[in-house]
């Protein structure tokens, strides 16, 4: 049984962690380069109660020496190459069956690349996402881990001893698959929370500005939104209620103050949000919800750039009222919008999962997609009960499955969005006629339209590559799924 753990990078996420195992009765054994940060977690476990629990390690030798058997190491490290510095680092002082935890949200490959440098020393590593932020870092994550069986089933008791657990207090922790399975769907997690967390505040400018709605009425209708139906207990919709309703230390409310972009290094080319995209175009799965939401990011980010815009333009395009001539009518809208929020992030659940599909497929990591919607139930940013209880019906019997698991071939999918369909059009509609900025609302919608639709607009996309780029076209009298497509061009020439 693991009864200590070393935890490397101490900030919000690792430290967090270091008092929650504390707290559990496991040993921890700190390092981080920043000795204030170090210091911080000591004096929060002094506060907690669990001083006797958690110590500092200025070195691998001695950290290494802290631990009982056998060793468990978790990185808390922010992407890219400091973990493979850690790795180096800690090499010599590693022996077989050690095992390393990556907490970090890290890039798949450099996961795999290190799994398989490490086990060449008979050390396990393991990737694995770790959702909820800081606050379910220190209350119990959602964690996401993969890599070797034999690992993951070491140290799976450990993360049941502190992960989230849903109202059935079912653990949210189990194995993602092997290799970078772990962080690739954390990866794909953050791609489907943009998403969501996008669709929330575009309904809420939309109550805001078209509806002229203040904060605390709109607190209500988000509060309302998480207490029954489809959005039953969505994290981001819980938290919306919060947010709207949040005042400083002077009775402001402090969202009012809070400028409109999403902090992003413009000259960031790294990160979940980003990578999630790139896997979404790479392996041609049709994501508007995910990619819009991420335009909509970097747009946001760079304010400087809109100032600009603006003035060119000689200002932006007002958004106005959206003319509701009584409370029924209010309502019947507001229920509308309810129901679009839902449409846009069960698109995301759905678009997501694809890519993870895919992803598998070409990793064989053997993903188990029940566990995955266990471990998304409770204590991560897209936890959302509906659309869970939604999935896990679906995903109950689903191994040695054959086909590919594309939720749009499913017909309980299928009537959701066919009855979400008609509240998201008039949404859409009526956004669009008051310029309410909706990217991922909308994009959801035309997501859903040219999904199942067999007449698409593609045709003359398709008559135009061709004609100046001989692209080759099918025929409509073959049918679909044709071996070998593309066999026709045309010389088009106005007759
Ligand atoms: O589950 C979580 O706790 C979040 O998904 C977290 O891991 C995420 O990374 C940031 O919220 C996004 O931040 P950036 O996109 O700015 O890295």
């Amino acid at each position: 049984e693991i009864k200590s753990v070393a935890i490397i990078g101490c900030g919000s996420m690792g430290g967090g962690m270091a008092l929650l195992f504390a707290e559990k009765g496991i040993k921890v054994s700190l390092n981080d380069p920043s000795e204030q940060t170090v210091n911080q977690v000591l004096e929060q476990a002094k506060k907690a109660g669990v001083a006797d629990k958690v110590e500092k390690h200025e070195d691998y030798a001695d950290l290494c020496k802290s631990l009982g058997s056998p060793r468990v190491f978790l990185f808390s490290l922010p992407h890219g190459t400091v973990g493979d510095t850690v790795v180096e680092n800690l090499h010599p002082y590693l022996e077989k069956g050690d095992i390393i935890i990556d907490a970090g949200n890290e890039h798949w490959l450099n996961t795999q690349r290190r799994q398989g440098k490490c086990l060449n020393q008979g050390v396990y590593y393991v990737g694995m996402g770790v959702s909820g932020g800081y606050q379910a870092a220190r209350r119990g994550p959602s964690m996401c881990p993969g890599g070797q069986e034999i690992a993951l089933e070491m140290v799976m008791p450990l993360l049941e001893k502190v992960c989230a657990r849903d109202s059935k207090g079912r653990p949210c922790v189990g194995k993602a698959g092997n290799g970078g399975a772990g962080h690739y769907i954390k990866m794909i997690h953050n791609g489907i929370e943009q998403a969501m967390i996008s669709a929330v505040s575009e309904a809420w400018q939309i109550m805001k500005v078209s509806l002229g709605m203040g904060a605390d009425e709109i607190g209500n209708v988000f509060e309302k939104w998480a207490a029954d139906g489809e959005l039953r207990n969505t994290f981001l919709v819980n938290i919306a209620a919060d947010i709207c309703r949040t005042k400083d230390e002077k009775g402001d409310k402090v969202l009012d103050y809070v400028q409109d972009k999403v902090v992003q290094d413009t000259d960031e080319t790294e990160g979940t949000g980003i990578w999630s995209n790139e896997e979404a175009v790479r392996l041609h799965v049709p994501s508007p919800s995910l990619t819009t939401a991420h335009y909509f990011r970097l747009a946001s980010a760079d304010r400087a750039q809109r100032e600009r815009v603006e003035k060119v333009f000689g200002g932006s395009f007002p958004i106005e009222k959206i003319a509701l001539q009584s409370a029924k009518e209010k309502d019947a809208f507001l229920e509308d919008l309810r129901q679009a929020v839902y449409a846009a992030c069960l698109a995301s659940y759905v678009q997501g999962l694809i890519i993870i599909d895919k992803a598998d497929r070409e990793n064989k990591w053997d993903a188990n997609y029940g566990t995955i919607i266990q471990i998304w139930r409770a204590g991560c940013i897209i936890q959302a009960d509906y659309i869970a209880d939604l999935l896990e019906n679906l995903y109950k019997n689903e191994h040695g499955r054959q086909d590919n698991r594309n939720l749009l071939y499913e017909s309980r999918i299928a009537e959701e969005f066919k009855k979400t369909f008609p509240a998201l059009k008039r949404v859409v509609a009526k956004g669009t006629e008051a310029n309410s900025i909706i990217p991922s609302i909308s994009a959801s919608l035309e997501y859903l339209k040219f999904s199942n639709n067999l007449e698409l607009p593609t045709r003359f996309y398709e008559a135009e590559m061709d004609y100046f780029g001989k692209h080759m076209f099918d025929l409509k009298s073959e049918p679909a799924g044709q071996p070998v497509t593309g066999k026709h061009h045309f010389e088009w020439k106005a007759a």
